[in-house]
């Protein structure tokens, strides 16, 4: 187990920020923290990285307690805060050289961790760049760069893609998924696309409470709106899809256009196609229902409540 938090809570002056949160990460893979502004991702995560010490509840990172052993659990974890930590008036090769001694890189190897380090970042050919000249997209870099400088075992990244552009995003998202050959990746994101898109499993905070925690595909699964979208050019009448199989209730949105809750069997769009062909309804669009995705996060956002 690299992370394993148990029953962590935090309270800034007088309100709770979060309560009683459990984490455990297994070695390897990225893992979402999703939640939406103000819901404790920070918090969680600079607690677990150490630059904030918990109201209650420990941390162990590969088994070590932070609270007892803060330098060593240190040497495991690589941070990426929300705000990269960037020395801008530094040249790439002086912040990092500079970062490789924060982490106490033997001196006879930082030489080759900064190199190192630059290659898997894509910065080689932009070294001797002052910070403050460079790109959001390259900032980031930098700031995974010194992350990762130390070979730890979790890499915490606070909101990676936060603020970069569409490209720029693509471009970190590769580098993200690159890191976590090697490293496990803990990282947060207001965004469940983005979360959908990197992680293998994901854990929901809201209202400093954990309301999910499971495998992306279990999360996927739990969110599947069990509805069709349908239009029609011939429209049917609400009975006549009512006999459908598996077809549980219509609800006609405006004259040609039909929203269908089903049982979730995997075969209702072909049977909806079959059975419009077979009639003459002139079916125009079909697709799944994903407007009910929002009433599924407020139904997990509402657990937290309780
Ligand atoms: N230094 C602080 N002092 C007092 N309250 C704080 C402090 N930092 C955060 N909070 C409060 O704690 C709660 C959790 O904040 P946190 O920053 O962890 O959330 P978040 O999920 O990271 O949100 P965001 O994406 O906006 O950063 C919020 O209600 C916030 O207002």
């Amino acid at each position: 187990m690299i992370l394993k938090a148990e029953n962590l809570s935090h309270r800034y002056s007088r309100a709770w920020a979060i309560r009683d949160i459990n984490i455990e990460i297994a070695e390897h893979g990225i893992v979402g923290l999703l939640g939406s502004n103000g819901a404790g991702k920070s918090t969680t995560m600079n607690i677990i990285c150490g630059t904030l010490n918990q109201t209650e509840g420990e941390v162990f990172i590969n088994g070590i307690n932070k609270r007892k052993n803060p330098e060593a659990v240190k040497r495991e974890i690589g941070f990426l805060p929300q705000q990269a930590p960037l020395y801008t008036d530094l040249t790439i090769d002086e912040f990092l050289v500079f970062s490789a001694e924060l982490r106490l890189i033997d001196k006879k190897q930082i030489k080759k961790a900064v190199e190192e380090v630059k290659d898997k970042c894509g910065l080689s050919h932009i070294s001797s760049r002052l910070i403050k000249n460079l790109s959001g997209g390259y900032r980031q870099r930098v700031g995974i760069a010194q992350a990762i400088i130390h070979k730890p075992k979790l890499v915490v990244m606070d909101e990676p893609t936060n603020g970069l552009d569409p490209n720029q995003i693509i471009e970190a998202r590769k580098l993200i998924k690159e890191i976590a050959r090697e490293h496990t990746v803990l990282l947060s994101s207001h965004i469940l696309s983005e979360i959908n898109l990197l992680c293998r499993d994901i854990i929901m905070i809201e209202s400093g409470r954990i309301v999910f925690s499971d495998t992306m595909d279990a999360f996927n699964n739990y969110t599947k709106a069990n509805a069709i979208l349908v239009k029609f050019d011939n429209p049917p009448s609400k009975e006549a899809l009512l006999q459908i199989p598996g077809v549980e209730s219509v609800e006609f949105l405006n004259p040609s256009q039909v929203r269908i809750h089903y049982n979730g069997d995997e075969e209702m769009n072909a049977r909806l196609i079959n059975a419009s062909a077979q009639q003459g309804w002139k079916l125009r669009e079909i697709g799944q229902d994903k407007g009910l995705l929002d009433d599924v996060f407020k139904q997990l956002s509402s657990q937290s409540n309780h």
